[in-house]
């Protein structure tokens, strides 16, 4: 998929400034920002549900909007908050959905692979958030797609549902379909992606790996540790990942930048000082957020799924 110069507004409302990035087959490319960021409109825009006002978009060499027929028979959508009849039931919902499709892959397979098996015969309305929430990945990927577009794949969901979701979609991708993800969800982004573009005020205001993405925005870092007898506070400071050292007591607190860890261990080890409970503060990618578009990202209260 390749987005260039993307620029969509509704009215006089701006959502989409400037947006380009390429997503390679085989990842998890990720699509993070704050609310209101334009992530819905980016990625509805390269299914071809919305129309840019410039800029292009292909997707395996076609146009979204010109070759509409032929994107969605390889490009399969979950959107925000699906919604169905409450009365049809997983096998209607999925033998219908494998109808609109040229090669869709065995609708009966798909159900048993996301654990829906004995809830064919459930109405929509009486499936639990887990359940339909598996029931719409199934749809998205019931036309055998090799691109699949997951917005807020698992919001709402409690952390066991949200982690089987996540190996679920690792296998999904282990056999081959390419995968474009909006998330809110920092751990998500981070347990899931290959690389991550950070959506802000409709512009790209960083892309990378979750890794570069933490890399990049954590400057600062401290590495805690105790010592079994008192060491020359020079041998640290006068280390040049070094920033500052506090010693209360026995327990130090190192901060500085770059190798910090590594180049602490190396001089307590020439000083043959054994360290105890060393400790790195780690960064995470809710850092990573906050640096790149200077709020939080939004938490999402998991809710209990029913059984
Ligand atoms: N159909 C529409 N008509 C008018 N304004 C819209 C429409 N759809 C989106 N917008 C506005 O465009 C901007 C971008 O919305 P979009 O849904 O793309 O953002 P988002 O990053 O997906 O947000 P969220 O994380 O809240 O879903 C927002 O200000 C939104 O209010």
């Amino acid at each position: 998929m390749e987005v260039q110069n993307l620029h969509k507004r509704y009215g006089r409302r701006v959502a989409v400034e400037d947006v380009s990035f390429t997503v390679e087959a085989g990842e998890i490319f990720g699509i993070i920002g704050p609310n209101g960021a334009g992530k819905t409109t980016t990625v509805e825009s390269i299914a071809g549900l919305r129309v840019p006002d410039s800029g292009t978009i292909s997707v395996l060499g076609l146009d979204p909007v010109k070759d509409r027929a032929e994107v969605r028979e390889c490009l399969g959508v979950q959107l925000q908050e699906s919604s169905f009849p409450d009365a049809i039931t997983v096998s209607e919902a999925l033998e219908l959905y494998s109808s609109f499709y040229r090669n869709p892959v065995d609708w009966q397979d798909l159900m048993e692979l996301l654990g829906l098996g004995d809830k064919r015969k459930a109405r929509y309305k009486a499936l639990s958030g887990g359940q339909k929430q598996r029931l719409s990945i199934a749809l998205a990927l019931v036309g055998g797609p090799r691109i699949a577009i997951l917005d807020e794949l698992t919001t709402g969901l409690d952390p066991q549902s949200r982690r089987d979701t996540w190996s679920l979609i690792e296998r999904v991708r282990d056999s081959g379909v390419t995968i474009l993800l909006v998330t809110h969800l920092m751990d998500e982004a981070e347990r899931l992606c290959d690389r991550i573009a950070v959506i802000d005020g409709g512009r790209v205001a960083a892309l990378d790996t979750p890794a570069g993405l933490i890399a990049a925005a954590s400057v600062m870092q401290q590495v805690r540790f105790r010592l079994s007898r008192p060491l020359d506070k020079r041998l640290l400071t006068e280390l040049p990942e070094v920033s500052d050292v506090e010693i209360t007591e026995g327990r130090y607190l190192v901060t500085g930048s770059g190798q910090l860890l590594g180049s602490v261990a190396g001089a307590l080890a020439r000083a043959e000082i054994v360290a105890e409970d060393l400790r790195i503060d780690q960064r995470s990618l809710d850092d990573a957020f906050v640096a790149f578009t200077g709020r939080p990202p939004e938490s999402s209260a998991p809710r209990q799924e029913e059984a």
